[in-house]
């Protein structure tokens, strides 16, 4: 499902954040990235999102090379791949459903299946009637909700996500980390990178831990 080969990655002449990392991910597996602030742990993620290529070395992600697509066939694998970033980039002047249909207008279904993927993705998560509020009148715990719903409207295979439980209470982090139990149960395979090991002890059943010239492959939540 993930793989990958002797990847190593440094931004521009940069020294390397990533290097020589190697590892699989199988279909359904649930994962905790771990590690120092700083240490790459974004970075890793950006890599299996295709929103950064590898500087040397292969990410395969569902069989395919990210660094062999086209620029045609990019956005394709982008989709498999649901992305929850630190700012949840959330278009503030748009309500919460808007903000959910968003990656939907580049799918091709009618406006009608489109909502309705729309109310299912948000039922989901436990927004159903908020649909009207814009972001603002939302609590944070909300807020990276319906970044989730967004994220995962287009069904992807994979989800992860950088951070979702930063800054939010306990209840409100569990809630979120439910929502992800509850798609990984469904076969998604999750990776969340958290400073939060109590919390993802609940929930992950691996880790990757990244820290500055080190890389290691956990069993367990650990670290
Ligand atoms: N687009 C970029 N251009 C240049 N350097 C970058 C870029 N993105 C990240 N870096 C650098 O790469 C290193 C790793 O950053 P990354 O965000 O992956 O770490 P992290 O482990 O996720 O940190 P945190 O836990 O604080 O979010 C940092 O030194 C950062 O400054």
């Amino acid at each position: 499902m993930i793989e990958f080969q002797h990847v190593f990655k440094s931004y521009g002449q940069g020294k390397n954040i990533l290097a020589d990392i190697n590892f699989r991910i199988d279909v359904g597996e649930f994962l905790f990235v771990s590690g120092p602030s700083g240490a790459g742990k974004s970075t890793l993620l950006k890599l299996i999102g295709a929103l950064e290529p590898p500087s040397r070395g292969s990410v395969t992600i569902k069989g395919q090379r990210t660094d062999r697509l086209s620029a045609r066939a990019l956005p394709y694998l982008r989709r498999a791949v649901g992305v929850i970033l630190q700012d949840t980039h959330l278009l503030y002047d748009r309500n919460a459903f808007h903000n959910v249909m968003l990656p939907l207008a580049v799918m091709g279904l009618n406006s009608a299946q489109a909502a309705n993927r729309a109310r299912a993705a948000m039922e989901k998560v436990g927004l159903s009637g908020k649909e009207d509020f814009y972001p603002v009148e939302l609590s944070g715990g909300e807020q990276q909700r319906l970044a989730i719903a967004r994220a995962i409207v287009n069904r992807p295979a994979i989800l992860i996500a950088d951070e979702p439980t930063a800054n939010l209470d306990q209840e409100s982090a569990r809630r979120i980390m439910d929502v992800f139990r509850d798609f990984n149960r469904v076969g998604v395979t999750t990776l969340i990178a958290s400073h939060d090991r109590a919390l993802m002890a609940g929930y992950a059943t691996r880790t990757l831990l990244v820290e500055p010239g080190r890389f290691t492959d956990i069993a367990g939540v650990r670290a």
